[in-house]
């Protein structure tokens, strides 16, 4: 999917969330777990419930390979189920050197056909542009992550008084245009997002951590949106672990819906 696409599936749908398939067999509903594939069933009826509010999935991939094969294939057949006009995101956070990380890109890219990938720029410009080599695929770089860990390395500045994080955004945007690469910026991070967006000022950012590690949609919303929302905001565990007896997904369905509405308010207001 390209820009053009995705923001026309913004407007479209009045939303710029992205619903984080973070599936822990351990704490889907007992009743699917006698099932043939409890992992593809419990997504099935997650997707079922909340494709009319979101424009992106993201499964954490973590949570499909600590399971095996077995995880893959759910994996594999989830991403088959997901309706074409939504965006998927592989969140592998990968990058290694070239020869390596054109692999990675080849396994989420050609062999799943995911429309992005997140990727890690630590080892730099090499282990990240043989992701952008893939017509109309996109790289995610982690740039000011939203966990607590994330001011140990990004806030470090250099000789400039400038941030990590500030050069992994200027350095990376001349390897590849807003068509292609986004940024990760964790909504624990809402008072510097406003920087971030005049450091990057077309780029989409992807957003996690509003629910359940508190981020605050409305003042990411404010700061970090621009003329074409350039917003995808995740929301996993709030969304997916809502309900947790058989009634999960329409629990699920009423938490993407709750904050679809939410989103639109601010695309009125703020875009
Ligand atoms: O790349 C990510 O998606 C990511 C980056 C980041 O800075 N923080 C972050 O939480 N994530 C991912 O976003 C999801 C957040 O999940 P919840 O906190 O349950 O909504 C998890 O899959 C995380 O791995």
């Amino acid at each position: 999917m390209n820009k053009a696409e995705l923001v026309a599936q913004i407007k479209k749908k009045e939303s710029y969330l992205c619903v984080g398939l973070d599936t822990d067999i351990n704490k889907i509903p007992a009743h699917l777990r006698d099932s043939d594939d409890p992992i593809f069933e419990f997504n099935k009826q997650i997707i079922d419930a909340t494709h009319q509010y979101c424009v992106a999935y993201k499964p954490n991939i973590a949570f499909y390979e600590a399971l095996g094969t077995k995880g893959w294939e759910s994996l594999q057949r989830t991403l088959d189920y997901i309706p074409k006009d939504i965006f998927t995101i592989a969140d592998a956070k990968r990058g290694d050197i070239g020869n390596t990380s054109k692999l990675y890109a080849k396994a989420f890219f050609e062999t799943m056909n995911f429309d992005s990938i997140t990727v890690a720029p630590y080892m730099g410009v090499d282990s990240v542009t043989p992701f952008l080599e893939f017509h109309d695929k996109w790289v995610i770089l982690l740039a000011h992550t939203s966990n607590p860990g994330s001011h140990d390395f990004q806030l470090i500045e250099n000789g400039e008084e400038k941030a990590l994080y500030e050069t992994v955004i200027e350095k990376s945007r001349q390897w590849a245009t807003a068509e292609h690469l986004m940024f990760v910026v964790g909504a624990t991070q809402a008072e510097r997002i406003g920087h971030i967006r005049s450091l990057a000022p077309d780029n989409f950012f992807l957003v996690p951590g509003v629910g359940a590690q508190g981020g605050d949609l409305e003042a990411v919303s404010k700061e970090g949106m621009n003329n074409e929302c350039g917003l995808l905001v995740n929301s996993s565990r709030g969304i997916i672990y809502a309900g947790s007896d058989e009634d999960f997904a329409r629990a699920a369905g009423m938490a993407a819906s709750n904050l679809q509405a939410e989103m639109k308010g601010y695309l009125e207001k703020y875009m």
